[in-house]
C-alpha cells in the first residue's frame, strides 16, 4: 500500500523532461539480490544497472521470477542488495525521505474501514500529514480522497465497504490509496494483472491521466506488454532469473494516448518486438 522511507516527500520536482539531463530519482548500480544462505540461496537479481529520472514512467518487463518485483523491494527499501547499491532520490536507498505510494495486483482494504478511510489510510501514517490529520484537518483530507475518488470514477463510493465493491473498482480505489498523499515515486507490481480486459484499459487511461497531472516518477511491473507500451515513457526489458535490463528503450508515442493508439502500426511493432526479445532471451524456448 504505502512505505515512507523515513517520513514525507523532499521538494518535489515534476517539470522535468523524462530522459533529458533530469534529477535523478532511482538509480540501481550493479545491485545484486541473492535470496537464501548457506547452500538453499537463489540468485535472483544478477548485477543490475538501472537508471531513472524524476518524472519518467519506466515499465518493468520480463519472464516470470526474472526478479522485477524484486527490484521494486530494492527501490523501496523492503530488501536491501546482496551487492551494489540502490540510490532513491539521489542518496543511498533509506538515507533520505522520500514519499513512495505502492499499489499491488491484490488491492487488500481494511474491511471495517469505508473506501474513503481506506483511501486516507496514508495521511494518518505519513508525516507531515499525520500530524495535520490530528489537528482537526480531516474535512480537508475528506475532500482531497472524494475527489481523488471521483477522479478514477468511483464518485459517491466513498461511504461504501471495501465488500460492496467489484475486483476493478477496488483497484481504483487502491490508486487513489497510492495517491492521497502525493508520494514522489509511485511502485506499481501488476495492479491490474488481474482485471478484465476492458476494466484494465479503462484504468490504463485513468493512471495515465493521474501521472500526466502531477508526474511522479513510476516504476511498474507489468506482464502485459501493451499495457507496457501505453503507460511508459521508457521500456526495460529483463532476461531470465538470474535478471538484469538487456534492453532499454523509449516510448516515441505522443500523449495522451488511447486505446485505439495501441492498435497503430507502430505500437504493434514496438510491442512484436518487445515479445520477440523476451521470447528469445528464454533458455526453453527455441
Ligand atoms: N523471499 C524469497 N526467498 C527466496 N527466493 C525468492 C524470494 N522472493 C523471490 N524469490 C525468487 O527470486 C526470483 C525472482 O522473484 P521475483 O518475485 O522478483 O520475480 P518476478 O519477475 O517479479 O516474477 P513474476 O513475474 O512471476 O511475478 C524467483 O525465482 C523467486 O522464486
Amino acid at each position: 500500500m504505502l512505505t515512507e522511507q523515513q517520513s514525507t516527500r523532499a521538494t518535489p520536482s515534476f517539470d522535468v523532461v523524462p530522459g533529458e539531463g533530469g534529477r535523478e530519482a532511482i538509480k540501481l548500480e550493479k545491485a545484486e539480490v541473492v535470496y537464501g544462505r548457506g547452500k538453499r540461496t537463489t540468485q535472483a537479481l544478477a548485477p543490475t544497472q538501472l537508471r531513472v529520472e524524476k518524472g519518467e514512467f519506466v515499465a518493468l518487463v520480463g519472464p516470470s521470477g526474472c526478479g522485477k518485483s524484486t527490484i521494486l523491494k530494492l527501490v523501496s527499501n523492503l530488501l536491501a542488495p546482496s551487492s551494489g547499491h540502490v540510490h532513491v532520490g539521489g542518496r543511498e536507498v533509506g538515507a533520505k525521505r522520500v514519499g513512495v505510494g505502492m499499489a499491488f495486483q491484490n488491492p487488500t482494504m481494511l474491511p471495517w474501514l469505508s473506501v474513503r478511510d481506506n483511501v486516507m489510510l496514508p495521511l494518518k501514517i505519513v508525516p507531515p500529514f499525520r500530524s495535520r490529520f490530528r489537528k482537526a484537518r480531516k474535512g480537508e483530507f475528506r475532500d482531497r480522497a472524494d475527489a481523488l475518488l471521483e477522479k478514477v470514477g468511483l464518485k459517491g463510493f466513498g461511504d461504501k465497504q471495501p465488500w460492496q465493491l467489484s475486483g476493478g473498482m477496488l483497484q481504483r480505489a487502491s490508486l487513489c490509496r497510492a495517491l492521497i498523499h502525493e508520494p514522489e515515486l509511485l511502485l506499481l507490481d501488476e495492479p491490474f494483472g488481474a482485471l478484465d480486459q476492458f476494466t484494465r484499459e479503462e484504468l490504463w487511461g485513468i493512471l495515465q491521466n493521474l501521472w500526466l497531472e502531477s508526474k511522479p516518477t513510476v516504476l511498474l511491473v507489468t506482464h502485459d506488454l501493451r499495457e507496457a507500451a501505453f503507460l511508459g515513457t521508457r521500456i526495460c526489458v529483463m532476461s531470465p532469473r538470474p535478471g538484469k535490463i538487456i534492453d532499454d528503450q523509449p516510448v516515441p508515442m505522443a500523449r495522451p494516448r488511447t486505446i485505439s493508439m495501441t492498435y497503430d502500426q507502430d505500437f504493434v511493432r514496438l510491442t512484436q518486438q518487445l515479445r520477440e526479445l523476451i521470447t528469445h532471451s528464454r533458455p526453453d524456448v527455441a
